[in-house]
């Protein structure tokens, strides 16, 4: 896709999560979500940046194939994807508050890294960029009833390894290297340096 410098896209995201809804407007181009129904399977040996970014770009794709044809605008499909890692194991969302209880029990007085895939696909040509990003995140010591009172709060359920440093969540974690919004689910710098290869110009 050619975009000029002057011609503002609009950010097609490929997304349910109102995480990545609200952090996608922090770059002032006009938005619209299509959410993304892409089959989140993976071969079980795959890598941790292998799977981020392949996640990520069949979202896109999947809103990218059911949009063009439809819109005659410059715009740009976001699809983006998190894991997290503990010793090269990979913690997706948990499917309910007992495996929300054993991820956090795990992740607690250890450091594990958060790996974040983002996927943008020029709707007129295809022209992808993918690429991920990594952020360490040092969880603090939890007791027992400490991870169950937080997993009643409810918060972790939809979230990459049981947690959201962003809500309650800030308060398990001691520390972080690296960025903050690949944490939350969308690394807002990496968008940047991916929508400047269309050619978009951003503060
Ligand atoms: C670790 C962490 C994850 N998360 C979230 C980001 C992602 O929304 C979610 C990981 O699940 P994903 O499968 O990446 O995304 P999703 O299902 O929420 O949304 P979609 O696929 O439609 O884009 O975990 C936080 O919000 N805060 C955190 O601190």
């Amino acid at each position: 896709m050619t975009v000029t410098s002057n011609i503002r896209p609009t950010l097609i995201l490929a997304s349910t999560s109102p995480r990545r809804q609200e952090l996608i407007t922090t770059l002032g181009l006009p938005v619209m979500v299509r959410p993304s129904h892409a089959d989140e399977k993976t071969p079980g040996d795959w890598s941790p940046d292998r799977i981020v970014e392949e996640l990520a770009n069949r979202k896109a794709r999947a809103v990218w194939e059911s949009v063009r044809g439809t819109m005659k605008t410059a715009a740009v499909v976001v699809g983006s994807d998190t894991i997290v890692v503990l010793d090269g194991r990979v913690m997706g969302k948990p499917k309910d508050p007992e495996e929300a209880f054993e991820m956090l029990s795990r992740l607690a007085g250890n450091t594990h890294e958060v790996y974040t895939g983002v996927s943008c696909i020029g709707l007129m040509d295809g022209q992808t960029v993918t690429n991920h990003r990594v952020t360490k995140v040092r969880m603090r010591q939890l007791s027992p009833d400490q991870i169950r009172r937080y997993v009643q709060t409810g918060e972790p359920l939809d979230k990459a390894g049981a947690y959201g440093v962003q809500g309650v969540g800030a308060l398990l974690v001691d520390s972080l290297e690296g960025c903050y919004f690949n944490v939350v689910g969308l690394p807002l710098s990496l968008l940047a340096v991916q929508l400047e290869q269309f050619g978009v110009t951003l503060p």
